[in-house]
């Protein structure tokens, strides 16, 4: 289980809500208002005070990259740092059956990094996060980009992990994909976290 006890930074007030295995909370709330803010603040990309834990274990006893093959982050606009695609990914083959699964051939491991469109690159993205086997994913609208056959893929991929125990939480502003991936839901507002209904 995630445990998130007052955590805080610049532009979000302290927050405090835990989030269980195979679970899937929706995270709402106007642009602007912090969503971002708390997803980067959980991984600790940014100066943040409070407590996160997973399973009883505290983020501050091990280090960042470790935190973050635990905790997964799939950012709106993914970061690339080399110049061919299946550079990203720790093994081509692995991440495969994910990849063409989400419409992409299998030689996209070749493409240079120029190639793929906004929605290929978020498709490419969420597989290497999903190949890095995390135990809980955020994922910050993964779908912005994507057609209604891709979103219904991507969802489908997600329910998938979460039935088999990954936590996930899902920033949208789709109000009907939020009914459809998660049961909770988080609102938030200028900064402000709080439990939603429905
Ligand atoms: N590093 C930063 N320092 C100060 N303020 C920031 C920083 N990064 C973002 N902000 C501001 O904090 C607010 C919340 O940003 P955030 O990106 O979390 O919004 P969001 O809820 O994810 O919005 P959207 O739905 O548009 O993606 C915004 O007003 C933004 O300008």
């Amino acid at each position: 289980m995630l445990v998130i006890s007052q955590l805080s930074r610049s532009g979000l007030a302290p927050a405090s809500f835990s989030l269980d295995y195979g679970e899937c909370v929706a995270v709402r709330g106007p642009s602007g208002a912090g969503k971002s803010l708390l997803l980067r603040s959980i991984v600790d990309l940014d100066p943040n005070s409070g407590e996160v834990s997973l399973d009883g274990v505290a983020r501050e006893a091990m280090d960042g990259p470790a935190w973050r093959r635990l905790v997964g982050y799939l950012p709106a606009e993914p970061g690339w740092w080399d110049d061919r695609v299946g550079r990203h990914f720790s093994d081509w083959a692995t991440a495969l059956p994910l990849v063409e699964r989400l419409g992409l051939p299998a030689d996209a491991g070749d493409w240079p990094l120029t190639r793929p469109s906004t929605g290929e690159r978020m498709r490419l993205a969420l597989v290497r996060a999903l190949t890095q086997s995390p135990k809980v994913l955020l994922l910050d609208e993964p779908t912005a980009a994507l057609d209604a056959a891709s979103v219904s893929v991507v969802e489908a991929m997600i329910a998938e992990r979460v039935r088999d125990g990954l936590a996930v939480l899902w920033v949208t502003h789709d109000a009907a994909q939020g009914e459809r991936v998660a049961r909770r839901f988080l609102r938030v507002e200028a900064g402000q976290v709080r439990e939603e209904a429905a």
